[in-house]
């Protein structure tokens, strides 16, 4: 709590006016604000007492960086946040000559009070200030005329205050909202395994809570630091030059109150990092809980589920229990030292004042100087009452600052770490980099894997080192093989003779191998690797539909997330239109694929917008053409708004079968020139799935499309069946092709063929065994 004019001079006997008769320009506020978080995801300050700005808890996330306890000043990240500042340097330059010119009229209320009582209340002759002096030889002569100066300086401080407020929270503004955009314009362009890496609460809280943390910096955290420099600096020099021996007394107190604010600091830091792993947890656990809210009470977890939320409810209230008792320690601590330096003032100005006739032995002893002259003819000679009252103002005033700069001082360290998890968020380069040159695809619709393998992981530096070698290889291997295809295809003769001679060189066959295809399982480093694609090697041709089976976690939708080029394969090649993915502009790349998925995602907008997508050409005959074709029109117009009926909540009001119903107009409405169907039909009953069969049937002709389906009952009429196993292509062919292989297929269609069989025979009441 800050020192406040009604109790902030105990016992101050010796002075004629009563302490409540001490004005001052710009009494501050009693506030106290505790440590900000650095990551923010609770409250930025305990609920003490007198703060009315406790705010709500904010979403945590748990991941380690945001329990970062970050430095205060880290002068690259300074700099850096300076950058944002740059476009506002006028209202940040107007902001700090208001700080500083406000700081020099806050000095003036203590002086003309001092004044006022020399001059005209307490004269003492002989001691006149040289203000007094100065006025006497103007028309502000008399107590009104000063109290009208007075009245002039706290109007200037006011209108001083407005203007400093105003511009940096307004300039604050304006950096959040570039910082903002900045963030989520590069949170679109981030790859797909970033966002397997980064859950949705990381992301939100960059966005929200680091963002206002920085807010907090540049509106109330560096210019008020300036401010309480400026002030701390004006106070110091106004109390040398009133009095350097009061001075040096009033000082003396501070290494008491930099011990206090290091413990105070330590113990809070401490709290506060058990706070946030706290809410982080209590978050977490009420998310998930509220969201599997069903399956609870399905089976009765209530009582259990509570006794689990207690115990990080009692984690977070211990956590702020421990903080709000530093809290209420360290200000009436700082408060009592700062009140032991006014007293210290009180009783050496005042002994000063009285002239030292009336000082005591002890005082008289105290004060005997090394040179032998008496240190109190030093306050005698210059201490006045005025003096004396505006003294104890300005040492009032000098705790303040003091104060504000430990609570500053938490606000620049929870906007450093918040800074640095921005920029690092900011200096993610998207994993898939834009290619050197980009080379257009042929729109053929032609799909090719060359001996693909794929990890999600992330490989470690000399993994991507060995892999680096296997690709040089491979590469290297691949060019001589070409050089010599061409080689044979202009002479045969020397073709033949060259191979004769390769032949008797070696005895080993393998050198008559045409290319070295290194495989990745091969090398030790990345042997136990977990690889979800193994060496895949297939080609879709040109308006063929090709199907895909395999177990669960065969890496089914993995192989269509690579065409897409949601993600780089680690060894091997995907081609599309004719050309390696990655040689290719990948927004051009992803326009060529409509996909309809098993989970399909509704944006919050009407039905019409999600057929649409922003595709403004889409026009509404489209859209509606689109969704009869599918057989979801008629629903969609049975609905109030029809196609103008909101869809909230990702879809929640919608089942699932009628997301995916509207994925596949929406699928259908953008005319793709591949079309990808992962599991698309599995949420929608039987007789609309026949309907929908027919739509898809038109959907599939003249385009390259790539069907994932458990039922084989689907992919029966697909050019091409591909059969994964394990992460590996185990069987490729026609439905006949594969049947008559008896492989694979043929046993997962038996299975099914049987699941069938049974199921039909159970409905109509035969024996299963049958
Ligand atoms: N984003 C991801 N991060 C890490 N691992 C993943 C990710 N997506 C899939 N996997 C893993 O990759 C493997 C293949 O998954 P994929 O989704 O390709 O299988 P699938 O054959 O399509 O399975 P399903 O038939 O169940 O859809 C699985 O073991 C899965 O756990």
């Amino acid at each position: 709590m800050r020192l406040s004019p009604s109790h902030d001079v105990p016992g101050n006997t010796t002075t004629a006016l009563p302490p409540h008769f001490l004005p001052d320009i710009s009494p501050r506020p009693t506030k106290i604000k505790p440590m900000p978080e650095t990551a923010s995801p609770q409250p930025d300050h305990a609920p003490t007492k007198g703060d009315k700005k406790a705010a709500p808890p904010k979403p945590a996330t748990t991941k380690p960086d945001d329990d970062v306890v970050g430095k205060a000043y880290d002068g690259r990240i300074m700099r850096r946040l300076a950058g944002y500042l740059a476009p506002y340097k006028l209202q940040t330059g107007v902001s700090a000559a208001a700080i500083l010119l406000k700081a020099f009229t806050d000095i003036a209320g203590p002086f003309l009070l001092a004044v006022t009582i020399d001059t005209y209340l307490a004269p003492e002759a002989g001691k006149q200030h040289w203000l007094t002096h100065f006025l006497s030889r103007t028309p502000l002569t008399g107590v009104t005329e000063i109290a009208l100066l007075y009245l002039a300086a706290l109007s200037i401080t006011f209108g001083l205050e407005f203007v400093q407020t105003y511009l940096m929270q307004w300039t604050g503004q304006k950096i959040m909202f570039d910082l903002r955009s900045q963030i989520f314009r590069h949170i679109q362009r981030m790859h797909i395994a970033f966002f397997d890496r980064n859950p949705v609460g990381r992301l939100v809280t960059r966005v929200t809570s680091d963002v206002d943390a920085l807010n907090d910096m540049f509106t109330s955290g560096v210019l008020a630091i300036f401010e309480d420099i400026c002030s701390l600096s004006f106070i110091i020099v106004v109390m040398l030059s009133m009095s350097w021996p009061l001075a040096l007394l009033t000082i003396s107190v501070i290494p008491g109150i930099a011990y206090a604010t290091h413990l105070f600091r330590k113990h809070v830091r401490d709290s506060y990092r058990r706070q946030r792993a706290a809410t982080a947890k209590i978050n977490s656990f009420t998310q998930e809980y509220v969201s599997g809210m069903s399956v609870v009470q399905l089976f009765n977890r209530e009582k259990r589920a509570f006794r689990d939320f207690s115990a990080v409810n009692l984690e977070n209230k211990e956590a702020w229990t421990d903080a709000i008792f530093a809290y209420a320690l360290y200000y009436p601590v700082v408060e009592f030292l700062a009140s032991i330096a006014i007293a210290l003032v009180i009783w050496r100005g005042g002994i000063a004042v009285l002239g030292a006739t009336q000082h005591t032995w002890l005082s008289h002893h105290l004060y005997v100087t090394a040179s032998g002259a008496s240190a109190y003819s030093l306050f005698g000679n210059i201490v006045t009452l005025g003096t004396l009252i505006a003294f104890i103002r300005y040492a009032q005033r000098f705790f303040y600052p003091i104060q504000d700069l430990s609570d500053k001082f938490n606000i620049l360290q929870a906007a450093m770490a918040a800074a640095e998890r921005i920029f690092k968020l900011i200096d993610t380069v998207p994993d898939i980099p834009a290619p050197a040159k980009i080379i257009p695809g042929d729109h053929s619709g032609r799909i090719e894997f060359r001996n693909v393998w794929f990890t999600y992981q992330q490989l470690t530096t000399d993994q991507e080192a060995a892999l680096q070698q296997i690709r040089r290889e491979n590469a290297s291997s691949q060019i001589r093989h070409s050089e010599r295809s061409a080689a044979e295809s202009k002479n045969p003769e020397a073709a033949h003779l060259t191979s004769t001679a390769q032949t008797l060189s070696t005895s080993n066959p393998n050198t008559q191998q045409p290319t070295t295809n290194n495989s990745p399982a091969d090398h030790p480093l990345l042997r136990d690797i977990e690889w979800i694609l193994r060496g895949v090697s297939f080609t879709i041709e040109p308006d063929h539909t090709a199907a895909i089976v395999g177990h669960t976690g065969a890496g089914k939708t993995t192989i269509t997330a690579l065409m897409m080029r949601f993600y780089d394969v680690q060894s091997g090649t995907v081609l599309v239109d004719g050309v390696d993915v990655r040689e290719q502009d990948v927004h051009a790349l992803r326009l060529r694929f409509g996909i309809v998925l098993q989970d399909s995602f509704l944006f919050t907008g009407t039905i019409a917008k999600n057929i649409r997508l922003g595709t403004e050409s889409i026009t509404d005959e489209q859209v509606e053409r689109a969704a009869e074709e599918v057989n979801v029109a008629d629903y969609i117009r049975s609905l109030p708004e029809g196609f103008n009926t909101p869809v909230i909540e990702r879809g929640a009001t919608l089942s699932t079968g009628q997301k995916q119903l509207i994925s596949f107009a929406r699928a259908l409405a953008h005319r793709p020139g591949i079309l990808i169907l992962d599991e698309a039909t599995s949420s929608v009953d039987t007789e609309t799935e026949l309907r929908v069969e027919s739509a898809l049937a038109r959907m599939i002709t003249g385009r390259t499309s790539v069907l994932i389906a458990h039922r084989l009952s689907t992919v029966q009429r697909a050019d091409t069946i591909l059969v994964m196993h394990k992460g590996q292509l185990r069987e490729q062919g026609s439905h006949q092709q594969l049947l008559a292989h008896r492989g694979l297929y043929y046993k997962l269609y038996q299975l099914q063929y049987k699941d069938q069989e049974l199921a039909a025979l159970t409905a109509t009441g035969s024996p299963a065994t049958a």
